[in-house]
């Protein structure tokens, strides 16, 4: 594990000036920070990742206990709805007059469908105020929340929002006055419990969602259920095991890593409650199963080979050790079957041509 940077000069740093907004500023014309302590001549810094002024921070945030109000009721409004939802953020309050209101958004907050019904159901309290935002009306509308967030086809009233909310110090989202957010939404994908934001910084939105997309593309269809059945087999191994003390917790964490990287995303998404219990009964030996030794049988007893076939890891690419990896991907397999087939070629044309 890479150990954190310090800054070890303990002198104060210089008052930079004012800062123009992140999305404003070109990433190339940033000067590098002035070294701060000499780099000890051992130190090899080739392996730590150079850093990248983007300006933002990504999180996971956990909103179960903020109060959030959203203002506006059309297209950017429904996906940040749809964000919120998912969030299971404490209470959601959406101002916004009925005419105007998407069909997402109505549907979202009103519908009965099933779908619609359990997406509320997942946050403590939803409302709709049906009325439009009145500039004298802003510090009385965001009484009481946590955060703000608007999506306005109106950016004089949006500043005024961000200005209020600014005075009682509370986060906020301006949706078309990117200098005015506290934090930007991104393309994101989910997948059950995995969730990945794409975020261009402000730079281009449209293309973060081709990636997004693009990545969408690269993931296994049961990704999601893979991740969950990793949370299961965690939460199993602490059943097992709960202690606090360091060695307990290093002891756990290697198991998991070393049981982590002999499942491919694909065999964690099969992951039964009976394969679950299997895996974990290796736990006390610090036997790390991997997918083949908790399916023996499977494939007519075809498993006892695929397990040592596994273990050595000759399915998986050789070089990467990549459990989702393929043998017939790996380079050393392709290039020495190009070799061998090129070689083939050649003999057999010598051989034909000194037959001649
Ligand atoms: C700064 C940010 C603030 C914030 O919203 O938090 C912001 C700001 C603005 N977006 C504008 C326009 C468009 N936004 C999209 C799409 C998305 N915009 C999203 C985020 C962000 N947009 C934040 C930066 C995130 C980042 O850079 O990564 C996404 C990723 C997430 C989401 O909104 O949930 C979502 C894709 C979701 C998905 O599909 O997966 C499209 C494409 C389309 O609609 O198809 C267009 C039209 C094309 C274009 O303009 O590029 C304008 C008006 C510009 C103008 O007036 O000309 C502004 C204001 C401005 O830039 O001044
Ligand atoms: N993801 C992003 O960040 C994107 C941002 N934008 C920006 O976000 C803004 C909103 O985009 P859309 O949702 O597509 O616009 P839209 O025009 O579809 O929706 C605006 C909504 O605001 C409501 N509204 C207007 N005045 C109001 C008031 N005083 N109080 C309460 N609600 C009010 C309207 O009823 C409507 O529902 C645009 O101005 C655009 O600049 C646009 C596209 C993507």
């Amino acid at each position: 594990m890479a150990e954190p940077s310090t800054n070890s000069a303990a002198e104060p740093l210089a008052d930079p000036g004012p800062v123009p907004h992140p999305s404003l500023v070109d990433p190339a014309s940033v000067p590098p920070a002035a070294p701060l302590a000499p780099a000890s001549p051992l130190e090899d810094s080739s392996s730590y990742e150079a850093t990248h002024p983007t300006g933002s921070l990504l999180l996971a945030w956990q909103t179960r206990d903020l109060s959030i109000l959203l203002i506006g009721g059309g297209a950017v409004a429904a996906s940040r709805l749809y964000h919120l939802l998912c969030a299971q953020s404490k209470r959601i309050v959406v101002l916004a007059p009925e005419d105007g209101t998407c069909s997402e958004v109505r549907w979202r907050l009103t519908s009965p469908d099933a779908e619609a019904v359990r997406g509320r159901a997942a946050v403590q309290s939803l409302e709709w105020r049906k009325r439009a935002l009145e500039r004298d009306a802003i510090e009385r509308e965001i009484d009481g929340f946590d955060m703000v967030l608007t999506a306005l086809d109106d950016a004089p009233l949006s500043r005024a929002v961000h200005a209020a909310c600014k005075e009682r110090k509370l986060l906020v989202n301006v949706a078309d006055v990117p200098p005015e957010c506290d934090f930007y939404f991104g393309s994101v994908l989910r997948r059950g419990p995995l969730s990945v934001m794409v975020s261009t910084n402000g730079k281009g939105p449209r293309v973060a969602a081709r990636i997004r997309r693009k990545l969408e593309r690269a993931l296994p269809p049961d990704v999601g259920q893979a991740i969950e059945n990793v949370g299961l087999l965690r939460a199993g191994l602490r059943r097992i095991e709960n202690g606090g003390e360091k060695e307990v917790i290093e002891r756990r964490m290697e198991w998991m890593i070393r049981v982590s990287d002999r499942w491919s995303l694909k065999q964690l998404g099969e992951m039964d409650d009976r394969m679950r219990s299997e895996v974990l009964e290796g736990w006390e030996r610090g036997e790390a199963k991997g997918y083949w030794d908790v399916n023996r049988a499977k494939y007519a007893g075809l498993g006892y080979l695929l397990s040592w076939w596994d273990w050595l890891g000759v399915a998986r690419c050789p070089v990467a050790r990549d459990p989702d990896g393929s043998a017939l991907k790996c380079p050393f397999v392709v290039g020495s079957t190009g070799f061998v087939l090129g070689a083939a070629t050649a003999a057999s044309l010598a051989l034909a041509w000194t037959r001649r």
